[in-house]
């Protein structure tokens, strides 16, 4: 049996922007999916959302994941069961853990010698096949871990802040949230374009920002990107909600984190807020996480093959 493991995401900037290549800041957070393997007979894929063979209904990530690798080295059956920690379908990357963590098992049963590149390469490719059309962010923090900067892929200070999650447990789908905003700019270029490219710029000076541990001028920018997002139809009632109570309640900046249309905001927090915001978001109607960001991306846990 082989456990590996991959951290769930926040976005301090950029999501939707980084599918048209614009910038984004994204964090590796202490929150993880472990995923189990082992030889068996046929193929098993376990969690839960339920107990499935190669199944696009249920378990499209994870199917597509056992196709490809069969592609590239043959072998009969697997066991995976998958338990995880991130709320599925809540902007904190659970598509994106699941994949690094079940390439990252096979490539220790299997022995395929994939270093984090190629996992991370690997799973853009699935979360693209899947989603229709995506960044490589997500896959790309799972793996690595960190405060990461796209496209350029550049590792930047972790903040010195904690980060209080807020979840409206409203499950969105991130692959129809990107066809939304896709069909927006499809129809209005020159308006959604430049939001677009807004965002971008929000990202790129939220980098020096980082650098100079400047946090209230980042979480002023925070709360630009929201606006921004709204703007393209990503928010919804019970995020606003959310998102201006802990604002009230001292966040230095709170928005969105991944597709939105439900799922979590985040809120950018100084030691002393830590209290009080959480229990604004409960007091909102959400579900507050308090959490930090990890170094630790893709790993191996277990190995006794
Ligand atoms: N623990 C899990 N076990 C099996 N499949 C999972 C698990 N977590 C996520 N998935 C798969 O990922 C899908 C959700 O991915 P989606 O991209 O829509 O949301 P997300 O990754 O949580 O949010 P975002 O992409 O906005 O960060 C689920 O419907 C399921 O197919
Ligand atoms: C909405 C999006 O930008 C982030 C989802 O976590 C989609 C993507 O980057 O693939
Ligand atoms: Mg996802």
């Amino acid at each position: 049996m082989i456990t590996c493991s991959a951290p769930a995401k926040v976005y301090l900037f950029g999501e939707h922007a980084v599918v048209y290549n614009e910038s984004a800041i994204c964090c590796a957070i202490s929150i993880r999916t472990r995923v189990n393997i082992e030889y068996s007979e046929n193929i098993v894929i376990n969690s839960s959302l339920g107990t499935t063979g190669i199944d696009y209904e249920i378990h499209p990530y994870v199917s597509a994941v056992v196709e490809k690798i069969r592609k590239k080295s043959p072998y009969r059956g697997v066991s995976i069961s998958i338990e995880s920690d991130i709320p599925v379908g809540s902007g904190l990357g659970s598509s994106a853990a699941v994949v690094v963590a079940t390439i990252c098992a096979f490539n220790n049963l299997l022995k395929l010698g994939m270093d984090k590149e190629s996992i991370a390469s690997l799973g853009h490719s699935i979360e693209k096949e899947i989603q229709g059309s995506a960044s490589a962010a997500d896959t790309y923090v799972s793996t690595m871990g960190g405060t990461i900067s796209i496209p350029m892929r550049q590792h930047l200070k972790n903040p010195r802040c904690n980060l209080v999650i807020g979840n409206t447990n409203v499950f969105s789908s991130t692959g129809q949230l990107v066809a939304k905003v896709a069909s927006l700019k499809t129809i209005y270029p020159e308006v959604i374009t430049p939001i677009l490219s807004t965002i971008g710029k929000a990202s790129l000076r939220g980098e020096s920002l980082l650098e100079n541990e400047d946090y209230r001028a980042l979480g002023e920018l925070m709360d630009v990107n929201q606006g921004l997002l709204e703007a393209i139809g990503v928010s919804c009632n019970e995020l606003s909600r959310l998102i201006h109570s802990s604002r009230a309640a001292g966040a230095l900046g709170a928005k969105i984190t991944g597709a939105g249309g439900g799922g979590c905001m985040v809120a950018l927090v100084g030691n002393e807020n830590i209290d009080a915001i959480s229990r604004a978001i409960k007091n909102a109607g959400g579900v507050p996480i308090v959490t930090g960001v990890t170094d630790s991306g893709v790993r191996v846990d277990f190995d006794n093959e």
